[in-house]
């Protein structure tokens, strides 16, 4: 594991899945650069609904299953609250090569979110490369607190 800092500007991100942990992982994305999103799921969070009405990003109203369109995208984050869905979906991509994580397993992901915030000149990121993510979040908060104090 390293970690690399990624520009990811003009990237495209597919999220499958559009609860609650997508919903923070497209706003911890949007508070540092704005790659294009689009969410394939039956149902998202009221936020990602506004974020689709003021065209931020895009939302195919309904479930997944494997297409080759798919791969276009850079970076495919799984985040549906089904593991068996999660699992195959990754098991998709991987034999495509292509980046994925995915919010119920850390084995399979090929990459991590971390606890991150920006200041003027320089951004944070903690990572516990998810063997325990409530602490990475911890330590990120302590930082914040104290460099802002
Ligand atoms: C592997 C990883 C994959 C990924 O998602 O990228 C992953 C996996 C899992 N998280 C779980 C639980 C929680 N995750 C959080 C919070 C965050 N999780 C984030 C990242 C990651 N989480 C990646 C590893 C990163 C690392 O370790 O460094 C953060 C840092 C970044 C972000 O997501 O944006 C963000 C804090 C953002 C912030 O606030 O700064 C909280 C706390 C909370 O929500 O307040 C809880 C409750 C914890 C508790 O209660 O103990 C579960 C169990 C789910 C279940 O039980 O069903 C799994 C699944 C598993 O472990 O297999
Ligand atoms: N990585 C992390 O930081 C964390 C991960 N989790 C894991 O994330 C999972 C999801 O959590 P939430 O977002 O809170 O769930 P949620 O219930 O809010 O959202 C689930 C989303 O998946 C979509 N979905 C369901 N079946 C689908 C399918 N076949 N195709 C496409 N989309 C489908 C739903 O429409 C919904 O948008 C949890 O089950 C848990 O295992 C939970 C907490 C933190």
């Amino acid at each position: 594991m390293f970690p690399f800092v990624f520009k990811i500007e003009n990237k495209k991100m597919l999220f499958i899945g559009g609860g609650k942990v997508a919903e923070r992982k497209i706003l911890s994305l949007f508070s540092f650069s704005k790659p294009f999103i689009k969410i394939v799921a039956p149902q998202i969070t009221k936020t990602l609904k506004n974020l689709c009405n003021d065209n931020k990003i895009e939302w195919k109203k309904e479930t997944f299953v494997q297409k080759k369109e798919f791969l276009s995208f850079d970076y495919i984050f799984i985040c549906t609250d089904k593991r068996e869905i999660n699992e195959k979906a990754a098991d998709f991509f991987i034999s495509f090569q292509k980046e994925i994580n995915i919010c119920d397993n850390k084995e399979k992901s090929t990459f991590f979110m971390p606890a991150v915030t920006k200041f003027e000149n320089a951004m944070l990121a903690v990572t516990t490369s998810g063997s325990d993510p409530a602490y990475a979040k911890k330590i990120k908060n302590l930082i914040e607190k104290t460099l802002s104090e």
